[in-house]
């Protein structure tokens, strides 16, 4: 967590929210203890930014004081360190909603957002101190919680453009060719009410009562407005876009997001993340493209496979996350190299094989996904899996390497029923509010 790394400074984290309490120095053994955690996380920024090995000790930060800017080059909660819990709601736009309306729910949207990202309630009057006869501005369960590293990132969906509503709304000729409904892929079992929407915020924080409070909060403050069309929690990351904290691991028990796009990788999120200067329309430079899908995983049936047939499918291994070539975790697979019976090493059909920007024309993305459990579905199994997010400059990146994955061999334990896309515009100056490039 560097000051490379853009939304997620140690400076920020120390400037924090204001009146938090904030633990002074640690022992190195209790810092160490905290390997893994968001303490220990946040403890890295500070090592990064001091100079001498007295001075590298870290000054352990209260994860509650980790304040992520909302305004910025570009949106928070993209390159910014994953953090542990997901809220995702998708919205579509009511029948009578003007475009005034739209327009003063996301300049609404922006300022409650960005408050909230300081650890704020939406309102200075929020829970509590506002007229006693009418219902508070603020819904209350984050009050003195502290910000935990929250992001809230605002999209647009293609069906905001789109028909009827497009032309209501004065943006018909204002959507991007690349912003259309992603193509039915082979062994899609989507279902319409958990795909798409007219607008997505994805809400991500250290901790789950934080990010919830913020999509409940911009919900009631939409309400009348638009309507929510499907929500998504996640309770466990999949992916890291910095290398200073251990890879996550997914609910098959693998390491997820080693080979991801890393949030110092400026050459990288140039060429495969973000939308260009020169972009047409002009409203989504710097801005990228977020896919979401919610898979399915049967994992009683990956429990059932052996742990050679796990390891094959993958094409690492599932102890260390190296792959089947071999060396460490963050060696580069080698596709030729073979077992000494002759046989390749790396599946033809491998996951990694398939998704690897050497078999997809050097194509990458920012992947940023999170576990789900929703519980056991009628036969007793677990009815869970991850929901995958990735951002990239152009939706076609995401559509190649997912046909690209026909043939993957994981396709025998997993299913995709919900999917979606939106156009995620660059960040805001402040005074600025979400979306005011392409409304205004
Ligand atoms: C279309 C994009 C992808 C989907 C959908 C997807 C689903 C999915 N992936 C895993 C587990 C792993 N994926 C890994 C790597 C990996 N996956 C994708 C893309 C999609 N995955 C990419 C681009 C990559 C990186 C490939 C590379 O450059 O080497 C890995 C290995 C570790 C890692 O690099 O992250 C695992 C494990 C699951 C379980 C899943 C659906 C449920
Ligand atoms: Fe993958």
């Amino acid at each position: 967590m560097t000051e490379q790394s853009g939304q997620g400074s140690a400076r920020s984290q120390q400037d924090g929210a204001a009146g938090a309490p904030r633990f002074g120095r640690w022992s190195r053994r209790g810092v160490l203890g905290l390997a893994g955690t968001g303490v220990a996380g946040a403890a890295v920024g500070f090592v990064a930014g001091h100079a001498s090995v007295d001075e590298a000790m870290p000054a352990v930060v209260d994860p509650a004081t980790v304040v992520h800017p909302f305004h910025g080059e570009h949106q928070a909660g993209i390159t910014t360190p994953v953090q542990e819990h997901l809220y995702f709601a998708a919205f579509d736009v009511r029948d009578t909603t003007t475009r005034e309306d739209l327009v003063e729910l996301l300049k609404a949207w922006t300022e409650a957002a960005e408050r909230l990202t300081r650890g704020l309630e939406v309102t200075e009057d929020g829970a509590v101190d506002g007229p006693v006869l009418l219902p508070p501005d603020d819904t209350g369960e984050a009050q003195d919680m502290g910000a935990h590293a929250l992001t809230v990132t605002f999209g647009f969906g293609p069906s905001l453009f789109t028909g009827e509503k497009g032309k209501r709304l004065g943006i018909a000729d204002r959507r991007p060719a690349e912003l259309k409904k992603l193509p039915l892929f082979a062994f899609d079992l989507l279902e319409d009410p958990i795909s798409d929407g007219d607008l997505c915020i994805q809400a991500c924080a250290d901790d789950p009562q934080v990010a919830m409070h913020a999509i409940r909060n911009l919900s009631r403050i939409g309400f009348g407005t638009v309507r929510v069309r499907w929500t998504q929690l996640g309770f466990g990351k999949t992916a890291s876009t910095d290398r200073t904290t251990p890879t996550p691991r997914n609910l098959f028990g693998f390491k997820d997001g080693t080979a991801n796009v890393m949030a110092d990788e400026t050459a990288a999120l140039e060429e495969q993340v973000w939308v260009p200067d020169d972009a047409t329309p002009a409203w989504m430079a710097g801005g990228s493209y977020m896919v979401t899908r919610k898979i399915m995983m049967t994992i009683e049936s990956w429990d059932r496979a052996s742990l050679a047939e796990q390891q094959r499918v993958i094409g690492r291994d599932k102890g260390e996350g190296a792959p089947l070539s071999g060396g460490l975790e963050f060696t580069d697979p080698v596709f030729a190299a073979k077992n000494e019976d002759g046989s390749l090493a790396i599946d033809v059909d491998s996951h990694v094989r398939l998704a690897h920007p050497e078999m997809n024309n050097g194509t990458r993305m920012l992947r940023r996904g999170y576990n789900f459990v929703e519980g056991n579905n009628a036969l007793g199994q677990l009815s869970a899996g991850l929901f995958f997010i990735c951002f990239q400059r152009d939706p076609q990146q995401f559509i190649d390497i997912q046909n690209n994955l026909r043939g993957d061999l994981l396709n025998e334990y997993i299913r995709h029923v919900g999917s979606a896309l939106f156009a995620v515009p660059a960040g805001t100056a402040e005074g600025e509010y979400v979306g005011q490039r392409l409304f205004g």
